[in-house]
């Protein structure tokens, strides 16, 4: 009954989770944006609103450190329907940064998008003396954070043009670096603007080493990592195990409040007709099915990570402490990730 139910406090640790999925592409991709920064003036770092702290990849600030940085928390939409909780949050988040700015954004939104804009004309106008063809910008991020669609986003409220960007659910669908798409045009600003602004999309990299199986879990949840890399049960126990933290009448339609997944997903197949030959529940495809639900919103809407003085403050110390992360290392852990999907291609074909 669910007035009985109890849901689970921890999640088993499952040491044997693959936490690696830094592919040569991510390593190339870097190396790339490095060589460019010296034409670049301003590179925006996109992070996943659901997961504000586990989706910093500290590659990012040790490589492009050397230029101006603004941070946008993508999937905003995505995060939470607590107002006042998601203010609180913010602010944390803003001070935490400063004094780099900081956006929440989603990608549907115009009145976010404006903000941005608003940000970089700023930039810009402070910028353009002494740049003749225009300020150009760096998007960068992990995986599938939502940085083609953050471009394609300002260049539509901008200058009301069609998307250019390819974008996906799945990730790795930007694979290099694009060209300069403009997204202002040089009238827009104040000063003398040259051609525009300019930004260019890169191809989303990964955390070299993710310190935790939770941490891998949750980029996987937030559909970081292909989801052929964690066995689609694992991830649907992982987000049952979030949605019973939340509320359980969640999935109401399917099932009474239950921590056993394979219940659930059995559930949820006859119900949906998601079965294979004999009547068999398609339990895979239903765990793909229910967590492809949450990541388009339709499961609950909840931020992964806590935000709070003391974490983002404890956070900031671990970091500190762990030091830079080289490009060699980067390299060990490609190497890692790629005997990691030669094996769960291996697991899947067996
Ligand atoms: N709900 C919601 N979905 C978003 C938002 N931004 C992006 N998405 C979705 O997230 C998925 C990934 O978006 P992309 O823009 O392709 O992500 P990316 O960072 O360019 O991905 P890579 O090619 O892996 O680098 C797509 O399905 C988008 O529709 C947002 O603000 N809200």
């Amino acid at each position: 009954m669910a007035s009985s139910f109890v849901p689970r406090t921890v999640f088993p640790a499952l040491d044997s989770l693959p936490r690696s999925y830094f592919l040569g592409h991510h390593r190339a991709g870097l190396a790339k944006m490095k060589t460019m920064l010296s034409t670049i003036d301003l590179v925006i770092e996109c992070r996943d609103y659901r997961v504000p702290l586990t989706s910093h990849n500290p590659l990012f600030e040790e490589s492009l450190a050397e230029r101006e940085r603004m941070v946008v928390y993508t999937k905003k939409d995505l995060g939470s329907n607590d107002t006042a909780a998601d203010a609180e949050r913010e602010s944390l988040l803003r001070t935490h940064h400063a004094p780099h700015p900081t956006h929440f954004s989603t990608c549907t939104s115009p009145p976010s998008t404006r903000r941005i804009l608003t940000t970089l004309k700023a930039h810009a106008n402070a910028l353009s003396h002494h740049s003749l063809t225009g300020p150009r910008i760096l998007v960068v991020g992990m995986p599938n954070v939502g940085k083609s669609s953050l471009l394609n986003a300002l260049r539509a409220v901008s200058l009301s043009r069609g998307k250019v960007a390819h974008t996906g659910a799945q990730p790795g669908i930007t694979r290099k670096i694009g060209t300069g798409v403009k997204i202002l045009e040089g009238r827009q600003l104040e000063a003398e603007g040259g051609e525009g602004v300019y930004m260019m999309d890169t191809p989303g990299v990964f955390i070299p080493y993710v310190p935790n199986a939770q941490a891998m879990l949750k980029l996987a949840l937030c559909g970081m990592v292909k989801d052929t890399i964690i066995s689609p049960v694992t991830l649907a126990d992982y987000l049952l195990f979030w949605i019973n933290k939340v509320d359980p009448t969640l999935y109401a339609e399917y099932h009474e409040p239950t921590n056993e997944i394979v219940q659930l997903l059995e559930a949820v197949a006859r119900k949906t007709g998601r079965l294979m030959k004999g009547g068999v529940p398609d339990v895979e495809g239903c765990a793909l099915w229910i967590v492809q639900r949450w990541r388009n919103g339709l499961l609950g809407r909840f931020v992964l990570d806590e935000v709070s003085k003391e974490v983002l403050l404890e956070d900031g110390r671990r970091r500190k402490e762990g030091g830079p992360i080289s490009l060699n290392q980067a390299r060990r852990a490609d190497k890692e990730a790629k005997r990691v999907i030669s094996r769960s291609k291996k697991k899947a074909v067996g």
